[in-house]
This record gives structure tokens, C-alpha cells and sequence, in this order.
């Protein structure tokens, strides 16, 4: 803990208890201690130092990648951490690298498709890091397609074996993770071919490297796609590239749990939906839904301890200057975005727990909810992600010009966030999705099909395309049920007009293609009714603490009615609310706004990172900003000499030569 406090007169203005609400983000006391317990042995550690990362070339951190890889499993073993604490330590140490997709998707993709015998024989060695594993799926061609991945696995029943081939150069696999230089093994998804025929895309699990000296296998080729966006930030990963020239592999290295071809070469398909085989997209959407609330509760918390540290202009009377935090304009951009990490943190939890619910159905053979799952991952992912990136990037204009230093920790977040937007499915490609799965619930309104789960509200279709919103004052917008009746209305009429336009188009096809703007729009109102409905029920919960639920209570409206406020046109096109309706909800914004101002900094405190994981000089918990600034501008490589290098070569003779110039004149 810091020995001087400059935020201490922050904190005691909070009218809640800060410990309390840790355990409500957390999600329980015992989930509070682990993270805590975890974080702090990854900020004592020194291989774990973060510091520096800006300033390493590509090779350096590639090189530190590894080195923290092997020492985050070294410490994993010797502590014999659980697998909830190792999932913890491996975050903290907050460091994008293999083994991340050896856990996130080579495992779960085995876990998912293999079967038990493959299951038996593969996960063992993933375990125990025997082998590195990678998800090899996109192409250079092909991403947000997968059914147009070119690469072939032809079966040979001679040999018994696939030949996994890149016919093209667009075949080529391009951007997998942990692919570039560390995996040994991947899991391809390739065209399978068997008796002549194309069956379309399956995965097979094949090996990349030697297991005795790191080399490519004959027949593969392989490296890094090179350089990305931004210092530091996702250049630890390397993501690769990987071509097949007629590479054989064992015919059981094909994953056969969805569907299996015969030692004759027969194909077998079991009696499950081919969509199965997107098992592990799903399972990663949900994961980075979760993920979403923490990189946006770092920005935030770097944003408000900052603007309560910084002070701009005096009081008219020449008095103190104004903490940035007070200006109505910061608190307007802000807080909402404090509210949307906690709204983004609710809504991942429920999405765990559908994953979860799904996942046992599936298990018992009840397919009936895999496309609410669908719907709700894809959807999710790509409305708190996009959220989540431009959020970053304004919490950084939050703090003024110090926030574009790499000391403040929030270009390197940005650049590290900002990909989530395209990887696991393109944030566009995944609304229109949810956009299809829509189309098709109106049409079966018709028919009197009752919808379920997330959609269930479209079944009051008579109700709300009519309704009015009964608000006729500004607290009147704290009624939940005025809330969500207006965002279920807006919801639901949007996606209707959209149904409608659709069916005066020659085709549902054309129709769908040209109204896909309208559509995503129709997705976005669809899924942020899923966010405020999950924060609602959240806050209808019994949540321990002094104040605590007061204060979430709050958030929820501060989250409801921003959005409410900018999507306002949405409403008022569909008529779910008056222009006066519109302009009070925005005066009860700003009342609340004013309500989060004295708990702003406890509100932030409750996410309890610590000062390494935020890696932010802005972001201090003791708030002691300006040393810190001024020392770690020292540290930059540029101050190691103070006549730079190059001023012999540049600096002088041009000084020199102007010297010269005005000499003879
Ligand atoms: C502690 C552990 C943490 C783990 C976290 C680890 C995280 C590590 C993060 C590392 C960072 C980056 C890793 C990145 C990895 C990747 O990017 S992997 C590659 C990801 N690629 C994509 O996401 C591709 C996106 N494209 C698609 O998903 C599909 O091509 C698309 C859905 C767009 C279209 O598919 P089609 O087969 O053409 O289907 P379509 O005709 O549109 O629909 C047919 C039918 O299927 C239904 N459907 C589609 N997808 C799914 C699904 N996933 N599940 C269930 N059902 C699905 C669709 O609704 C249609 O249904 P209908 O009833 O016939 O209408
Ligand atoms: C950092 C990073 C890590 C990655 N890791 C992996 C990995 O580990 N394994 C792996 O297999 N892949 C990985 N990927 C690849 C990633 O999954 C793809 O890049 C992603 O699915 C998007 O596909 P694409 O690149 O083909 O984009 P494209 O589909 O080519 O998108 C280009 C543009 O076209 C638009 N567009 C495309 N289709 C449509 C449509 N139907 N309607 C309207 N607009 C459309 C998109 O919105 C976008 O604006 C990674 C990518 C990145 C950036």
C-alpha cells in the first residue's frame, strides 16, 4: 500500500463498501482472495517486470515472451496452482504469447471435437506441455469464411492416412497464434476428401515441428506473418504462416467425435449439427466477452484516478485549480464507460453460465439452445469488443496529452485490445449473424412459434409494437421496467422494419444484402437490450455490503440511459419515446452522473488490480502521478547518453554548415 495516499480524499468520499463491492465484480470472496493471491505473486516476481516492454525489439520480446511462458509454468508446478489459479497467474502476467492458444483453443478444440480415445491419447501431452498446440483455421484467402478454406485433407485408403496439402498460395494458414515459432503441433482445418468427394471442413490434429530439435517437418513449411500494430503490445505473439506439400498424416488424427471416415474410406457423419464443428469459436467468443470488462476496467481505472489527480484552471476567485474529474463534459464521457466495464463484467458472467448450460444439453443430446448460444456469443463478442477498443482510445484523450505515453499504459492496451474486434470472428460478420438468427424469429411470429431465451421478449410483439412509454418526468427513467419495456419496443421494431423491407426485395437473399447497415443496427439494439436486462436482473439480486447495491444500482442507469441517450434517433424513429421523453432521460443521466462523481475512484478501487497489472503511471493507486512521470522519462533509451547518437553524423555538421552560412553573410 502507497505511504502517501494523493487519493485519499477520494476515497473518503465513497459512500459504499469497497470491500464488499470487490466481492460483488469478483464474483465471490472466494474468487476476490485467488486474484488477489495470484496477482500479487506475479507483481512480486521479477521475471515478471513489464516495464520495459515498449522498448525491446520484436526478437528481445519474443525472446521475454518465452522466458515468461517457461517461468509462469515453472512457478505453476512448484506451487502446484489450481486451474483456476493458473488461469489467473498466466492473466496477470498479462503477456499475449503461445501459450495462450495452446490453452484457449488447441485444448478446447481436442476437448470439443476429439473423441474419448483421441481425448485420451492428446490431451495428456498438452498437459503437460509434451507438445505446443495452435488453432490453424484462417487462410490468407479466406477468415471470415471458413466454408471457402481451400486447404485438403484427401484420404489415402492404402495407406490408411490424410494428405494434407495448400493447393494455393491463398491456402496458405495466416495469422495463427503461437503457430509462427513455438507450436509443435496444430490443429488444422482443412476440405476433407474422400472417395472423391468433398465433405467440406473438418479438423485434424498434425504435427508441425521435431519434437527433438524444433525443425519443420518435411513437407512443411513455416514462420512469422511478421510485425503488427503498435510497440510492444501484440508483437510477443507469433502469429504464423504454414504451408503443406502433401504431408501424410494418420488417419485417427482426424478429429472424429462429429464425424468419423472408416479404415475403407467411408464417410460417417454422427447425428449432431454440423455447427459443432464452430464449438471452440464459441467457446472463445464467450471467453473474450469476459475479457472485455478487464481491459475496459483498466482503461477506466487509469482515466479516473488520473483525472482525480489532474487539476486544469483556476475558480473564478483564483482560487485551487478544478480536478478534470469534476468538468460535467469528463464526467459525461467517462462514466459511462465505468458503467459499461460493470455492465460488460454481469453480462460475461451470464454468458459463462448460458455456455455452461449449453455445453451439458449438448452432452445430453438437446441441440435445441446451440443457436441461442450462437446468437449470444457472436453477438456479445462483437458489441463489448468494439465497446471496449473505442473505449480504450477515449480514455486515453481522457487524459490529455500524458495518456498517448507508453507510461501510461493505454496505447499498449489499446494496441494489445484493438484486434479483438476481427480475431474470432469479424465484428461486422458476427452481427449479421445474430441479424439472420432475428430475420428468421420474426418470420416465425407468424406462425405463432413462441420465441425463447434472449428472444423471448419478441413473443409480446402485439404489446410492444404499439406501446407508449408512460415516463412523464426524469425519475421516472429509474423505473427498470420503464427501461426495459423502451429498449425491448425499440428492439423489436427495428428488427421488424428491417423484416419488412426485407420482404419487398426480389429474394430474402437480395433483400438481407441490402439492408445489412439497417440489420447490424437492428443486431446492436438486440444485443445492448441483453446488456441492460442481464445488469437489471443483477441489481434485482441480493447483493451484501453497505451501499453497495445502491451504487450498481446507479451504474445500471447510468449504462440504460447513456445508451438510450445515444442511439436516441433509434428510439424516437420507431416511436418508443417522445423527444420530451428523450430530453428527460438525458436529465436524469446527468443527476446521475453526479451521484457516481464522490464514488468514482472507490468504484475503480474495486476492481482491485494491482499497480504491475495496470502498468500505468496515470494509473497509480497512491495517485502519485508526477514524480512517477518525470522518472520514467528518464529510463527511455533515448536519455542512456546525453548528446545523442547520430549527432556527429547529422546534428553537428548541419549546425555547423548554418553557423558557416551566416558567418559569411
Ligand atoms: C481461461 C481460458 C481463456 C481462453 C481464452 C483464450 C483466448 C485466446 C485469445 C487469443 C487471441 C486470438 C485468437 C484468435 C483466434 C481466431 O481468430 S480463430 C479463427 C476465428 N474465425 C472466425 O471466427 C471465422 C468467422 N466465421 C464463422 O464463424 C462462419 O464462417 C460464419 C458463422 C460467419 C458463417 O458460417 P457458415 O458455415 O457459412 O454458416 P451460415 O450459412 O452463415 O450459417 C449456417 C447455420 O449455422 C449457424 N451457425 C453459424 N455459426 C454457428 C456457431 N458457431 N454455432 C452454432 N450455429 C452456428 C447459423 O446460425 C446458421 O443456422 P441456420 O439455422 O441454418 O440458419
Ligand atoms: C491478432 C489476430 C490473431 C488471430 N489469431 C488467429 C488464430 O489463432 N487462428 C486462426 O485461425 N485465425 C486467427 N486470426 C484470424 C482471424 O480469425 C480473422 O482475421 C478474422 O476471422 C477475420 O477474417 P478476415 O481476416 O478474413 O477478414 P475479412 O472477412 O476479409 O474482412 C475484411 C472486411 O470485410 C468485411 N466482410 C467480410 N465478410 C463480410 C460479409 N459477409 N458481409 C459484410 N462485410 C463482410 C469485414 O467486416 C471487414 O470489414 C487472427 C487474427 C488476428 C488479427
Amino acid at each position: 500500500m502507497a505511504e502517501v495516499d494523493h487519493l485519499a480524499a477520494e476515497r473518503a468520499t465513497a459512500r459504499f463498501d469497497v470491500e464488499e463491492m470487490k466481492v460483488a465484480w469478483a464474483g465471490s470472496r472466494h474468487a476476490v482472495h485467488v486474484a488477489d493471491r495470484m496477482a500479487r505473486l506475479v507483481a512480486s516476481d521479477p521475471v515478471f517486470r513489464k516495464d520495459n516492454r515498449t522498448m525491446l525489439s520484436r526478437k528481445e520480446l519474443f525472446k521475454d515472451t518465452l522466458r515468461k511462458a517457461a517461468h509462469a509454468w515453472k512457478r505453476i508446478v512448484e506451487l502446484r496452482l489450481t486451474e483456476e489459479e493458473a488461469d489467473l497467474l498466466r492473466q496477470y502476467v498479462d503477456q499475449p504469447g503461445y501459450v495462450d492458444l495452446h490453452w484457449g483453443m488447441f485444448v478446447p478444440a481436442i476437448k470439443g471435437q476429439g473423441t474419448e480415445e483421441q481425448q485420451h491419447k492428446w490431451l495428456p501431452l498438452a498437459y503437460k506441455f509434451q507438445i505446443i498446440g495452435c488453432y490453424a483455421q484462417t487462410e490468407l484467402g479466406h477468415g471470415s469464411n471458413v466454408q471457402g478454406l481451400e486447404t485438403t485433407a484427401t484420404f489415402d485408403p492404402k495407406t490408411d492416412e490424410f494428405v494434407i496439402h495448400s493447393p494455393t498460395l491463398t491456402s496458405s494458414k495466416w495469422w495463427p497464434g503461437g503457430l509462427g515459432k513455438a507450436s509443435t503441433h496444430a490443429v488444422v482445418y482443412a476440405r476433407l476428401i474422400t472417395e472423391g468427394k468433398d465433405y467440406g471442413i473438418h479438423g485434424f490434429i498434425v504435427q508441425l515441428r521435431s519434437l527433438e530439435d524444433h525443425s519443420p517437418l518435411p513437407g512443411v513449411t513455416l514462420g512469422d506473418i511478421g510485425g503488427k500494430f503498435g510497440s510492444g503490445a501484440y508483437n510477443s505473439m507469433d502469429n504464423g504462416v504454414l504451408r503443406f506439400d502433401h504431408v501424410r498424416i494418420p488417419r485417427d488424427q482426424m478429429l472424429m467425435r462429429l464425424s468419423q471416415v472408416t479404415r475403407e474410406g467411408k464417410y460417417v457423419h454422427s447425428n449432431v449439427p454440423k455447427q459443432l464443428l464452430y464449438g471452440t469459436m464459441v467457446y472463445v467468443r464467450q471467453s473474450i466477452v469476459a475479457d472485455a470488462s478487464k481491459a475496459l476496467s483498466r482503461a477506466v481505472c487509469i482515466a479516473v484516478r488520473y483525472s482525480a489527480v489532474r487539476k486544469q484552471f483556476g475558480s473564478q476567485d483564483g482560487g485551487p485549480e478544478t480536478q478534470v474529474l469534476n468538468y460535467k463534459t469528463q464526467q459525461s464521457r467517462l462514466f459511462p464507460l465505468l458503467a459499461s466495464a460493470y455492465a460488460f463484467r454481469f453480462v460475461g458472467d451470464w454468458l459463462n453460465w448460458l455456455y455452461t448450460d449449453v455445453t451439458q444439453k449438448l452432452e445430453a443430446k438437446d441441440f435445441s439452445t446451440l443457436q441461442e448460444a450462437h446468437a449470444c456469443t457472436a453477438g456479445l463478442k462483437a458489441v463489448t469488443t468494439s465497446v471496449t477498443a473505442d473505449a480504450i482510445e477515449e480514455c486515453r484523450k481522457l487524459c490529455g496529452g500524458h495518456g498517448y505515453l507508453n507510461s501510461s499504459g493505454l496505447p499498449e492496451l489499446f494496441a494489445v485490445y484493438v484486434p479483438a474486434c476481427t480475431y474470432e470472428g469479424d465484428n461486422v460478420v458476427l452481427l449479421l449473424q445474430v441479424a439472420r438468427i432475428l430475420m428468421k424469429t420474426v418470420s416465425q411470429l407468424a406462425s405463432g412459434k413462441q420465441p425463447v431465451g434472449t428472444m423471448a421478449y419478441m413473443g409480446k410483439v402485439q404489446y410492444l409494437m404499439q406501446c407508449k412509454s408512460a415516463v412523464s418526468s426524469a425519475e421516472d427513467w429509474l423505473n427498470p421496467d420503464a427501461i426495459q419495456e423502451a429498449f425491448e419496443a425499440r428492439a423489436l421494431r427495428m428488427a421488424v422494419n428491417c423484416a419488412q423491407n426485407i420482404s419487398q426485395a426480389a429474394s430474402q437473399e437480395e433483400g438481407f444484402y441490402e439492408r445489412s447497415p439497417d440489420l447490424l443496427e437492428a443486431a446492436v439494439a438486440h444485443i445492448q437490450l441483453i446488456i441492460v436486462t442481464k445488469f437489471i436482473e443483477k441489481v434485482h439480486q441480493e447483493i451484501p455490503g453497505h451501499g453497495v447495491k445502491e451504487q450498481l444500482q446507479a451504474l445500471c442507469n447510468v449504462y440504460a440511459l447513456y445508451i438510450l441517450h445515444k442511439h436516441l434517433g433509434d428510439f424516437l424513429a420507431t416511436g418508443c419515446i417522445t423527444p420530451r421523453q428523450g430530453a428527460l432521460a438525458n436529465e436524469q443521466l446527468g443527476k446521475l452522473y453526479a451521484q457516481v462523481r464522490p464514488n468514482a475512484v472507490a468504484l475503480v478501487d474495486a476492481f482491485n488490480y494491482t499497480d504491475h497489472y495496470l502498468g500505468s503511471v496515470l494509473g497509480r493507486y497512491d495517485g502519485d502521478v508526477y514524480p512517477a512521470l518525470y522518472e520514467e522519462a528518464w529510463k527511455d533509451p533515448l536519455n542512456e547518453t546525453v548528446v545523442p547518437e547520430g549527432y556527429h553524423e547529422y546534428l553537428r555538421p548541419l549546425i555547423k554548415q548554418q553557423q558557416l552560412k551566416l558567418s559569411r553573410l
